[in-house]
């Protein structure tokens, strides 16, 4: 059986993986610039993440092997989210998100030696209407830095969402079922 390895930094994708049974043979990061191009959409920036993200690691790895890759990114209508780095991008987003619905596209890129086989996976959300309180709680607990929208639906913001319709792990970062179907599809057995 080839090797998978996991182009991807976030311990959350390791977890996931392990969720279905799946544990990467090896960890390979990627580092390709993540900003958005002019007029991209939240879906389109996903899908080309990921893709990009399992290319560029491919092309670094000399033996056969499946590359798996994936990108999160949440939207507001056309409109892409950062991935917050800052309370305040953290803040903005939850104001922004309070009372609404917004989507959360997760892309999920695979190269295997049949070529590179790829997916989006859309789910909505509606989001609570937010107090101050509760932001400025939320800011506290430090749980939205470093994630897609300032939020992690595997942590406190769970009680944000009134309703989701889509995939739950897609929006932690990876959707488990398309994952799972491009792996069989390429003929990985592990
Ligand atoms: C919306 C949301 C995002 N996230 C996370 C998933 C991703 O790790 C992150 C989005 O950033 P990504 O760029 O998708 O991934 P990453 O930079 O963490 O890792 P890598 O590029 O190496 O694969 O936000 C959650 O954990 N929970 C959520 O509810």
């Amino acid at each position: 059986m080839l090797p998978l390895i996991l182009a991807s930094s976030s311990p959350r994708r390791v977890d996931l993986l392990a969720q279905i049974g799946l544990k990467p043979d090896r960890i390979l990061p990627s580092d390709i610039d993540e900003t958005p191009l002019k007029s991209e959409t939240p879906r389109e920036l996903a899908g080309r993440l990921s893709r990009a993200k399992a290319e560029a690691v491919a092309a670094l790895v000399t033996q056969p092997a499946y590359i798996l890759a994936a990108d999160t990114v949440v939207g507001v209508g056309r409109r892409i989210l950062p991935k917050a780095e800052t309370d305040a991008e953290v803040r903005a987003c939850l104001e922004l998100m309070s009372g609404r619905s917004h989507r959360v596209y997760t892309g999920v890129a695979l190269v295997s030696p049949k070529g590179l086989s790829a997916r989006v996976v859309e789910t909505r959300l509606q989001f609570k209407r937010l107090s101050a309180e509760e932001i400025d709680a939320y800011i506290a607990s430090g749980e939205g830095l470093g994630k897609a929208g300032g939020y992690g639906i595997q942590g406190r913001a769970s009680a944000f969402v009134i309703h989701l319709i889509g995939s739950f792990p897609s929006v932690v970062g990876l959707p488990t079922f398309e994952t799972l179907q491009l792996l069989r599809g390429a003929g990985y057995r592990g």
